[in-house]
């Protein structure tokens, strides 16, 4: 992705708006806390570590133009954004973790000036960035290492460089594959209802001349079985200590055909994704989201008005199924709970 998916811009927060694409590229500005808080909520900026990014850039905005003078109004005022921005979306563990990880830079620097501590913790929002950039191409490294010359992969959703902040997770594999000549192809799924794969990561895979072909979603099992598929790769929202994944509705058919055709199934993200605080994918918080999503949304429906609606927006795929995890600092292999903590040690 050679445009940043989310940054700074003079005391603003630019994306591209996500839900424009693929027939428009447009970037908006965010100048205050809601607008922030609608762009996550609305997916004009969506995917883990960019909705990471969105929270830590937007915990700053927040407190930009602060005019508090001590310490402790100042921290109760970055509190407020920060609980604030916490109520957008509740699946992807990469918004608290930024959050947290803003909150707890201003305690360590309470001692500062109000205006040195915004620049501190701006600095700490911009190494964020700089961070996931380094992070998902070390994704891509690792990744790319299980890939064989004229593979085909299978993708759900999007996990490229508009989830992140510009080259990716799962998609990070198929770029650097491509970029180091490894010839590929890759499939991917429309990812009902919001479509991410028909509409970003088609999109994003086409800019960097990788051959793809959109399937619905409910073609993947017979691709599979017409032996098209060499392996899935997929991103990730929240990864529990025992590497039960949570990632978009629809990943855990994917992993379940995926086992039954005897193809690796690949969960691609960075550390910040795992949660270590829940033990089990069962904690997980599932977002439920309108049903207008799906009966007027990008996969508008021909449904009858007012028909009933059960839209949760992601799944938890038991880490049983998962082949292995691909992360920053290498590849962890079942059992998860030990070897994603001996990675996250490293
Ligand atoms: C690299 S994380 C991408 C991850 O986020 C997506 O969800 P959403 O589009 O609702 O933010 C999906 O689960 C992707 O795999």
């Amino acid at each position: 992705m050679a445009v940043s998916t989310i940054e700074w811009v003079d005391g603003r927060i630019r994306m591209i708006d996500q839900t424009l694409l693929p027939n428009e590229f447009k970037q908006i500005y965010c100048d205050d806390l809601p607008s922030v808080w609608e762009a996550i909520k609305s997916l004009r900026v969506r995917g883990a570590p960019a909705i990471g990014i969105a929270g830590a850039l937007g915990a700053v905005l927040g407190i930009w133009n602060s005019t508090e003078k001590t310490y402790d109004a100042f921290a109760t005022e970055l509190k407020s954004a920060t609980d604030y921005l916490a109520t957008s979306r509740p699946t992807a563990v990469n918004l608290f973790w930024a959050l947290d990880r803003i909150t707890r830079t201003a305690q360590e620097n309470s001692h500062l000036q109000i205006s040195e501590l915004k620049e501190v913790l701006l600095t700490e929002a911009l190494e964020i960035i700089d961070e996931d950039k380094a992070m998902c191409r070390a994704i891509g490294q690792h990744g790319m290492a299980l890939l064989n010359e004229n593979d085909t992969i299978l993708t759900h959703c999007n996990a490229g460089g508009l989830a992140t902040s510009d080259y990716g997770t799962a998609l990070a594999v198929m770029f650097s594959a491509h970029e180091a000549g490894k010839k590929i192809q890759v499939y991917a799924d429309e990812t009902r209802p919001l479509l991410q794969g028909a509409r970003l990561t088609t999109w994003e895979l086409m800019q960097a001349g990788i051959d793809v072909t959109l399937i619905c979603d409910n073609m993947a099992a017979q691709v599979m079985k017409e032996g098209k598929i060499q392996c899935a790769i997929v991103g990730a929202d929240r990864i529990a200590a025992n590497g039960d994944t949570a990632n978009k509705i629809g990943t855990y058919n994917v992993a379940i055909l995926a086992e039954v055709h005897g193809i690796p199934f690949y969960v691609a993200a960075p550390t910040s994704t795992l949660d270590f605080a829940l033990e089990t994918g069962a904690e997980i918080p599932i977002e439920q989201r309108a049903a207008e999503e799906v009966t007027e949304g990008f996969g508008k429906l021909t449904a009858p008005k007012g028909v009933k609606v059960y839209s949760p927006a992601f799944d938890v795929t038991p880490a049983a199924l998962v082949t292995a995890i691909i992360t920053e600092k290498g590849v962890a292999r079942a059992p998860y709970t030990d070897s994603l903590m001996a990675l996250r040690d490293t």
